[in-house]
């Protein structure tokens, strides 16, 4: 049954390149819960602290916090990109992760062979995978940048092409940064109704944002990161509050109220 299980997860990063021993000292005594000198006398970011929890079937939750608060470093290490140092993590489910555009691309091939791969390797037969291609492609609007390599795509084409290539993968968790929801308006009004298949198909979603009026639309469970722990974890209603009303002309949006602090 597919679940995520975490009992005292810890990541942390290590800091290269900091040069002078002053600098070391100067930033441990500033930020001595958050940076640490390890056994190689490497200063670590405590990116991830201590976080246990439990995802079940059918939860939609949002990771919701600050910048830095670890939200991204957490969906990357439900990915198996980043290794825990600390504690321990279960991920049960086919994982489709809409996190970095580029991951799991072959940047040499062409748009319309990185889906016939992917295809191939969920068990696809090559003529399925060829056919499916095709859908893909007409669903991207690449139009005839789907036969050129990737590595020469924008941004946005990469995020279009990675969008179109998840709603093929029918993942069982299903992990998303934000910034998968904020492409070009037009592609987006089309992506809608998939990405609302690709979320209600999946089990379970975790999706890492700053907007508040997302998290209430797609998820049903808020966890509020701060400093790389858990400081709330809860229905949506109860982390975020009730919702604000819809400002007025020149009003701050209720996006703003969770968005970057100084
Ligand atoms: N590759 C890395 N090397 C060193 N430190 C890192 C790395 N990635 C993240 N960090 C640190 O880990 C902490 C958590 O970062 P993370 O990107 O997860 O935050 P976030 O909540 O996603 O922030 P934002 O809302 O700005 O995207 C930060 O202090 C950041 O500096």
């Amino acid at each position: 049954m597919p679940h995520i299980q975490a009992d005292g997860l810890t990541v942390e990063f290590p800091l290269y390149h900091l040069g002078a021993r002053s600098l070391k000292k100067r930033l441990l005594a500033k930020s001595p819960l958050r940076l640490r000198e390890d056994e190689s006398h490497r200063v670590v970011v405590s990116a991830l602290r201590d976080l246990d929890f439990h995802i079940g079937r059918g939860e939609r939750v949002a990771l919701v916090g600050h910048n830095g608060a670890g939200k991204t470093t957490l969906l990357r290490t439900l990915a198996g990109v980043y290794e825990p140092v600390g504690g321990r993590l279960e991920v049960e489910g086919l994982i489709g992760s809409l996190i970095d555009p580029t991951a799991g691309m072959d940047q040499s091939s062409t748009g319309r062979e990185n889906i016939v791969l992917r295809g191939l390797f969920r068990g696809l037969s090559e003529r399925e995978s060829e056919a499916m291609a095709e859908d893909v492609a007409a669903f991207s609007g690449l139009g005839e940048f789907i036969d050129v390599p990737v590595r020469n795509y924008s941004a946005g084409m990469q995020v279009r092409l990675s969008f179109a290539m998840a709603t093929v993968m029918e993942p069982q968790v299903l992990l998303m940064d934000e910034w998968f929801l904020a492409g070009d308006a037009a592609f987006m009004e089309r992506a809608r109704e998939k990405l609302a298949e690709l979320v209600g198909n999946a089990d379970i979603l975790v999706l890492a944002t700053h907007d508040m009026s997302v998290v209430r639309e797609w998820c049903t469970r808020a966890i509020r990161l701060d400093g790389g722990r858990i400081i709330a974890d809860g229905p949506v209603e109860e982390v975020l509050g009730p919702a604000q009303p819809v400002p007025r002309a020149g009003e701050p949006a209720e996006a703003a109220a969770d968005g970057p602090q100084p």
